[in-house]
């Protein structure tokens, strides 16, 4: 069986909306980072006649809460990606005893359900073929992602991108300064179409060119990051006004370079030089905000 697998959290350091498609879909430029902290997908072969899917974790309860039908797990993106590449591939997929062990907070902007469905994509494939995807298997895998949300491409490659299209435009970085992120969540969720809905203006600039020179430090990347923008924020923070909280309290965090929302919210975080700093103040702020979902990890370089 393959080895479980992290399912990174995906962070939109900056989003830009630039425009809408004729099926309501928005047009999207962001730059997205994955932290070295996620769920964690696991599989075992079962004697079952079907994949059985268990969840456990801080947020499996939230999720079985959210997830509709009588049975709790069926509508779960694991299960649904793992139909769709059965489908695709035409293969039969061995019955596979499924764990999720839920660690990202759910509908909060980090793309958890997606990077469950990445890691489901890869972890079906892998008990399927017996071996990892070659470059031509990777591109169909990212097919049937897009078919499964947005997010789900840029989620299965998990490392640093522009982003574009829907979101499903995904072309990987070929440097990224490695740093420390801290992620905090006021314990909302967040319904993305609703935040959607909320925009006032879907024809917003778009981000200036991003050059080699922006991805060589980590100061430069900052420098960069400070002329782009998140604008999903406003309407966010007019569906939920306790995100405004959330990010007073990171900008005011010593060491904090940049403090921003991650997609459609509630989640924000800030980056930090390194990873002492950060959990410093996930401590600090674990302490003020106990209510709130907090977590400090490392983003790894691309060399
Ligand atoms: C906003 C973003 C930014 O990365 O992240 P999250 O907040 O979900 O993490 C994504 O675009 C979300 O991607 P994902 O959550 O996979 O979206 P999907 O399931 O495909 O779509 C959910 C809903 O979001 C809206 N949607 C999504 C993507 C897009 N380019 N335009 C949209 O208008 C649509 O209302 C759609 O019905
Ligand atoms: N494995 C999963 N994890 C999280 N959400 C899931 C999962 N499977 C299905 N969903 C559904 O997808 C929706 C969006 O979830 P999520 O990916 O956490 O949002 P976001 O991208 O905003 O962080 C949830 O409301 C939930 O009902």
């Amino acid at each position: 069986m393959p080895a479980p697998l992290l399912a990174r959290a995906k962070i939109n350091y900056a989003l830009h909306v630039t425009g809408r498609r004729a099926d309501g879909y928005h047009l999207l430029q962001s730059l997205v980072a994955f932290a070295e902290f996620g769920d964690v997908l696991s599989a075992e072969p079962t004697a079952g006649a079907d994949h059985a899917l268990t969840l456990k974790g801080p947020f499996a309860g939230a999720l079985a809460a959210d997830t509709a039908g009588d049975n709790k797990t069926g509508d779960n993106l694991v299960l649904r990606a793992l139909d769709a590449l059965a489908r695709a591939f035409g293969t039969a997929l061995p019955p596979l005893a499924l764990t999720l062990d839920k660690r990202l907070p759910v509908a909060s902007g980090i793309g958890g359900g997606s990077a469950d469905a990445a890691a489901a994509l890869r972890l079906g494939f892998a008990a399927m073929a017996g071996r990892e995807p070659g470059e031509d298997e990777m591109a169909r895998l990212a097919e049937i992602a897009g078919t499964l949300g947005a997010d789900v491409p840029m989620c299965l490659a998990s490392t640093p991108a522009l982003v574009s299209g829907t979101g499903t435009e995904v072309a990987s970085l070929p440097r990224f300064p490695g740093h420390a992120i801290l992620l905090a969540n006021p314990g909302l969720p967040v319904a993305t179409p609703e935040v959607f809905a909320r925009l006032e203006r879907r024809d917003n600039p778009p981000l200036s060119p991003l050059a080699d020179s922006d991805l060589a430090t980590f100061d430069a990347l900052v420098g960069w990051l400070e002329g782009t923008r998140n604008d999903l924020e406003t309407p966010a923070l007019r569906l939920a006004p306790p995100i405004a909280e959330v990010l007073a309290a990171l900008r005011v965090a010593p060491g904090a370079r940049l403090a921003r929302m991650s997609g459609s919210g509630a989640t924000c975080f800030a980056l930090f030089a390194g990873i002492e700093e950060a959990e410093r103040e996930a401590r600090r702020l674990t302490d003020r905000h106990p209510g709130w979902w907090i977590q400090a990890a490392p983003v790894a370089a691309v060399a």
